[in-house]
């Protein structure tokens, strides 16, 4: 069974057929405030885009990760039914406020040029091209990440920052997912082996232990057939009200 695991109810977020189920359980949602008159919907608000879709820019070790995991997703058939499966893809859009049940207003309301900078992208494949897969029957997620070119520290390698960023977005779903709404409070990497641009490198990460608001995390990250070592990390996540982001304190 499917659940929210944000505040914000998702809306009516459908899964193209061949893909994936969601992880947002929209089935209880309240119908969203305001519906547009018919015919005039596609003109004033856009479809969400879903970036965890594959792209031209995915090279072939991206696509072949990106199908082994697919491939092991529950996902709704032709007639309608579900088809079970341990994992699930986990849909990523470029401001996730936008497209919850309410958030349409709120994302005006609260810095409404904001977007997801790692989705932030005109130029397909330059900088993070990504997809994290949640496995709950033994509570894994896993990221698969291509490093674009614009994502340069050490000449021909990715910057350890972007490094991080995927890091923490892995751990930080996962968390959010152990325990709901959670910030960052720690974050600790070893660096063994840098990555060159242009590679796919797939993450992995589990929870250690949830102690009270804490939930501790670790991660590895690897060359994409899990030869190599590129980083190992662990991670304090400390659960928030959702209400104090949105307040500002
Ligand atoms: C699907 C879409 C999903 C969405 C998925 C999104 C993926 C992206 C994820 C991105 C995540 C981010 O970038 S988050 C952004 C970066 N992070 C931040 O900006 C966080 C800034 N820091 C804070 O706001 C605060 O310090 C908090 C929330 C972390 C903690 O404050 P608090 O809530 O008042 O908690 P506090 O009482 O201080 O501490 C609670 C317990 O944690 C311990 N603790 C607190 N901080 C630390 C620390 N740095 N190191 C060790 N321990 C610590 C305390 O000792 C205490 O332990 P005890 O006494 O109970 O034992």
């Amino acid at each position: 069974m499917t659940r929210s695991i944000l505040p914000l109810t998702g809306r009516s977020l459908r899964a193209p057929k061949s893909s994936c189920v969601f992880i947002y359980d929209d089935s209880k949602a309240p119908p969203p405030p305001f519906s547009a008159p018919q015919g005039l919907a596609s003109g004033f608000f856009s479809k969400p885009r879903d970036f965890s879709l594959p792209n031209s820019s995915w090279g072939p070790e991206m696509m072949r990760l990106y199908e082994q995991y697919n491939s092991q997703c529950g996902e709704e058939t032709e007639g309608g039914e579900n088809r079970e499966g341990p994992w699930k893809r986990l849909p990523s859009y470029n401001r996730f406020l936008k497209y919850a049940t309410g958030g349409v207003y709120l994302s005006r309301m609260i810095h409404k040029k904001a977007r997801l900078f790692t989705r932030n992208n005109r130029d397909q494949g330059a900088t993070f091209e990504y997809v994290l897969f949640f496995n709950s029957e033994e509570d894994k997620c896993v990221g698969v990440f291509q490093a674009g070119h614009l994502l340069e520290g050490p000449p021909g390698h990715v910057h350890g920052g972007a490094i991080a960023t995927m890091i923490d977005t892995v751990i930080g779903t996962h968390a959010t997912i152990a325990c709901g709404p959670v910030l960052t409070a720690n974050l600790n990497i070893n660096y063994r082996r840098p990555i060159p641009l242009g590679n796919t490198v797939l993450l992995e990460s589990s929870v250690d232990k949830k102690e009270g608001k804490k939930v501790f995390v670790t991660c590895k990250m690897t060359s994409s057939d899990g030869s190599k070592l590129h980083t190992d990390s662990t991670a304090l996540f400390v659960s928030i009200k959702v209400s104090q982001l949105l307040l500002g304190s």
